[in-house]
């Protein structure tokens, strides 16, 4: 049996120091964004991290074992072509670590692990939710109930727009997870900035982090979700959205793509159909998230 949890060097000795670290999911390279831009974005997303004085720690699972602080090496391993590497939300990882798989983590996964190695902060693309015909299919992220439970804080661009926006806010109010807007007082909506749905706007890094200090001096182990709204420049021309977006649900019901397949087919769908536009908000998306994680985790340490 291998070790539960492998926490690199690195990372171990940084939280130790009690340095800024910022943690980041695998599954957006190994399932979310096209390849080969995908393990490009990804090592960009650490030295982007590296540039500002935060200790990257990219988390995913080499050979049935949850790694937290993967390598360059270990990156460029799970997000090459034809690897065989699974999505893995939390429910997965005893499964992988009893068969050995390699596997890219969700959110929920992500999470986990983070929390367990002692990091605060984490940066994704798009968090899951609640997706559309949901009252029927029952198809709701695992990363929902994951963040009720886990007291980190997680910066995404909202929710993806493929999702019932509403709903999965109301699901996040049900579950307690602490839900703000960074420096808007509309909650983000990943492609567009604006999903239409209100949320409290923190104003600074700072205050992001004051909502998290405060949520452990109440005692509370919920996650505190920061949605940061990618910039105007980048945002998909919302009729252009709305329009892909149908189509891509279209085929989704016509193919009968279900479980844990139908995130990346609807992504997948999204920037063919684009040709290629939202794979570049996808990845400004992540950019300015990883840019405003690391401010929070200075201001955390500070
Ligand atoms: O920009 C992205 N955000 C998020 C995802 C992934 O999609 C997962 C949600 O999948 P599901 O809906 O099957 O729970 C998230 O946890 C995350 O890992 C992605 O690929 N791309
Ligand atoms: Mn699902």
């Amino acid at each position: 049996m291998s070790e539960s949890i492998r926490v690199a060097d690195f990372v171990r000795e940084a939280i130790a120091a009690r340095r800024p670290v910022v943690a980041l999911e695998s599954t957006i390279f190994t399932h979310g964004l096209t390849r080969p831009r995908n393990v490009e974005v990804a090592l960009d997303a650490e030295q982007r991290l590296r540039d500002s004085g935060v200790v990257p720690a990219t988390i995913g699972v080499v050979d049935g074992t949850p790694t937290v602080g993967l390598s360059e090496q270990q990156i460029r391993m799970l997000g090459a072509d034809d690897f065989p590497v699974v999505k893995l939300g939390l429910r997965d990882l005893p499964v992988a670590a009893a068969k050995g798989w390699h596997g890219g983590t969700t959110v929920s996964a992500t999470a986990l692990l983070a929390h367990r190695a002692g990091i605060a902060v984490f940066a994704t693309g798009g968090l899951g939710g609640v997706h559309r015909g949901a009252s029927s299919t029952f198809d709701e992220s695992a990363d929902l109930v994951a963040l009720a439970t886990l007291p980190i804080l997680v910066v995404s661009g909202g929710v993806k727009s493929v999702l019932d926006i509403p709903a999965t806010l109301e699901r996040l109010e049900t579950l307690g997870v602490i839900v703000v807007g960074y420096r808007t007082p509309r909650f983000p909506g990943f492609y567009v900035r604006d999903s239409g749905c209100d949320v409290d706007a923190v104003e600074s890094a700072q205050q992001a982090a004051e909502v998290a200090r405060a949520r452990d001096g109440l005692g509370l182990r919920s996650a505190v979700l920061v949605g940061n709204p990618v910039a105007a420049e980048a945002q998909i021309d919302p009729e252009l959205h709305d329009r892909v977006l149908a189509e891509a649900e279209r085929a989704a019901v016509e193919t009968g793509m279900r479980g844990k397949a139908l995130t990346p087919f609807l992504l997948d769908h999204m920037h063919r159909a684009t040709e290629g536009r939202s794979l570049e908000t996808n990845v400004a998306v992540y950019r300015g998230n990883v840019a405003v994680a690391a401010e929070i985790a200075l201001a955390l340490v500070a």
